[in-house]
């Protein structure tokens, strides 16, 4: 003891008062650092596990640039539940599908908040159904008035034929791409995919929700319809800005360019919204935006509760629907363009049973889907192997919990890893390898339904997405109306680039492929 307390002085006759003054500073902020880490656990619950953090950054080195792959290593160190530290924040990870079933199904209403994280706060003006932290009636009413509105406006028979609203706006988008594509490929031999369908598929969510369209070359709104990548970066779970909050204040490139597209979004938006409300006629409801002025002004929100709502949070809803409904959907298509180019073979069977179902007369449908097995094989294989939505937007709970025995914190941000579900050894064979069959009966004739329920893309629960249904049957029908009259193929020698890069929605490098008609293209009728 005696040799301890000699030492102890001795070191201290050799520093400055200044010097011990900064020692004692930066040992009480690192107290304090470690102390803000420990939680109290209520009795008969477990502590969740989980990397130690170091201070002020927390975990961020860990997460490194692709986190779905970071986190889905840990888990196999520290279980389906555990917490990491973006900064000082805690963090709950959720990974394996039961895991995820129970907090999202089961305890849905827990878990069925969203943080208010500083980039979702940018997103709309902070009035946004999807990003906003609102989770209680107003989010409710909002969610159930989007949903009839798609309802009405993409599902309901169209007047004029036999098929839905969907059917005729992806048909008559399909024409122009398909002959876009044709007039490229004799100018130039190859083409960006991406560039096209991004166009196409935004011009189906404009009919639904403004009732117009853009041409291919219209710089305008091609501007506006490229911006998803820089949005996807900065809207990505674990984005550090959201989580350090002086990084909030420091100069970024990035999130100047996430400030602009916001802004951009908006106006466009607010510009199609006053173009509506000047020639409004409540006798002809004529889109999306039409059905929403109409509902503001009948105030005929939700008859079941007396939730009170402002005009514009239900007009703006629109909003949400255009921007979540052409980036997840364009996504989908290049992807499965990319596929199809690198699986030839797979491309061909799929072309085979489509000209076995559908023939060369007409254009696919939805009535088709039952009699297709292999291309639903083929998207559902797009969709688990690109797991090109690693997480579902961040969720975080509204009162404390317990979850497989861990105590869970209300307010506590959830990253719900999607990724791992879809990758995960025990319930896929061989992961990583491409294999639209995995999906389909030993015969190859029906769909193996317990795998269809084990992808996991559109989350789960009250947050699911509630555009599901129209992007499955938006992504078919891009998809077999394009095969049915093109053959896709890679550039000679090109050695494609099917990395993804990470984001809210993951994209694989931009490429170039080609194409050729299978036969005279059908007419737009
Ligand atoms: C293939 C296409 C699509 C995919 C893969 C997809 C996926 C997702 C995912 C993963 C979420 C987050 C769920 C969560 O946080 O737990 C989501 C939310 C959402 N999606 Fe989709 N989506 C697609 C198409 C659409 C379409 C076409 C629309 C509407 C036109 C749409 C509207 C929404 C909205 C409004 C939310 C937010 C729901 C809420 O916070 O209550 N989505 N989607």
């Amino acid at each position: 003891m005696a040799n301890l307390i000699n030492s102890i002085s001795g070191i201290t006759g050799m520093l400055s008062a200044t010097e011990l003054l900064v020692a004692f500073v930066a040992f009480t902020v690192m107290f304090l650092i470690l102390k803000s880490y420990r939680q109290k656990i209520p009795k008969g619950t477990k502590k969740m596990p989980g990397p130690i953090p170091l201070p002020i950054i927390g975990n961020l080195l860990q997460l490194s640039k692709n986190p779905h792959l970071s986190l889905t290593k840990m888990s196999e160190t520290y279980g389906d539940v555990f917490q990491i530290h973006i900064g000082t924040k805690p963090v709950l990870v959720l990974n394996g599908l039961e895991t995820i079933k129970q907090a999202l199904l089961k305890q849905g209403d827990v878990f069925a908040g969203r943080p208010d994280l500083f980039t979702f706060r940018l997103v709309a003006d902070g009035q946004s159904l999807t990003f906003s932290s609102d989770s209680g009636e107003v989010w409710r009413a909002r969610r159930r008035l989007a949903t009839n509105a798609l309802k009405t406006f993409a599902t309901s028979a169209s007047m004029t034929s036999s098929t839905t609203l969907l059917e005729e706006h992806v048909s008559k988008e399909c024409h122009y791409l398909l002959s876009k594509f044709h007039q490229i490929i004799e100018e130039k031999g190859e083409f960006d995919p991406y560039r096209y369908v991004v166009v196409s598929v935004a011009n189906v969510i404009c009919a639904l929700c403004f009732g117009s369209r853009y041409d291919h070359d219209d710089e305008e709104f091609l501007n506006l319809v490229n911006l998803t990548d820089e949005f996807g970066a900065a809207a990505a779970s674990g984005n550090p800005a959201d989580f350090i909050p002086i990084l909030q204040y420091l100069p970024s490139r990035s999130m100047k360019a996430f400030v602009d597209i916001n802004k951009r979004f908006l106006a466009f938006i607010n510009k199609s919204v006053k173009e509506h409300y000047k020639t409004f006629d409540k006798n002809c409801i004529r889109d999306i935006t039409d059905s929403l002025i109409q509902h503001s002004q009948e105030k005929k929100v939700d008859e079941n509760s007396n939730v009170k709502i402002t005009d514009q949070k239900i007009v703006n809803i629109v909003n949400d629907l255009f921007g979540a409904g052409f980036d997840t959907i364009t996504t989908a298509v290049s992807w499965s363009l990319l596929y199809l180019v690198a699986h030839p073979e797979i491309q061909e069977k799929i072309q085979k049973e489509l000209d076995q179902v559908i023939g060369r007369e007409r254009r696919p449908t939805l009535s088709d889907r039952g009699q297709l097995p292999y291309t639903e094989a083929f998207i559902l294989e797009m969709f688990r192997h690109s797991s090109y939505l690693p997480f579902t937007i961040p969720h975080c709970t509204t009162e404390d919990t317990v979850l497989n025995g861990y105590f869970i914190p209300k307010g506590i941000c959830v990253l719900v890893n999607q990724w791992q579900v879809n990758h995960n050894p025990e319930i896929w064979k061989d992961p990583f390898l491409f294999n639209p069959d995995r999906f389909l009966s030993a015969d190859g004739t029906t769909l193996n339904k317990n795998n269809i329920d084990n992808v996991l893309v559109f989350g789960l629960g009250k947050r699911r997405c509630l555009g599901e249904a129209i992007g499955r049957m938006e992504v078919f029908l891009f998809l077999t109306t394009l095969l049915q009259q093109m053959q896709f193929s890679k550039l000679d020698g090109d050695k494609l680039d099917m990395s993804p890069q990470y984001g809210l929605t993951m994209k694989h490098k931009r490429c170039h492929i080609t194409a050729k008609l299978r036969f005279p293209l059908l007419s737009s009728e």
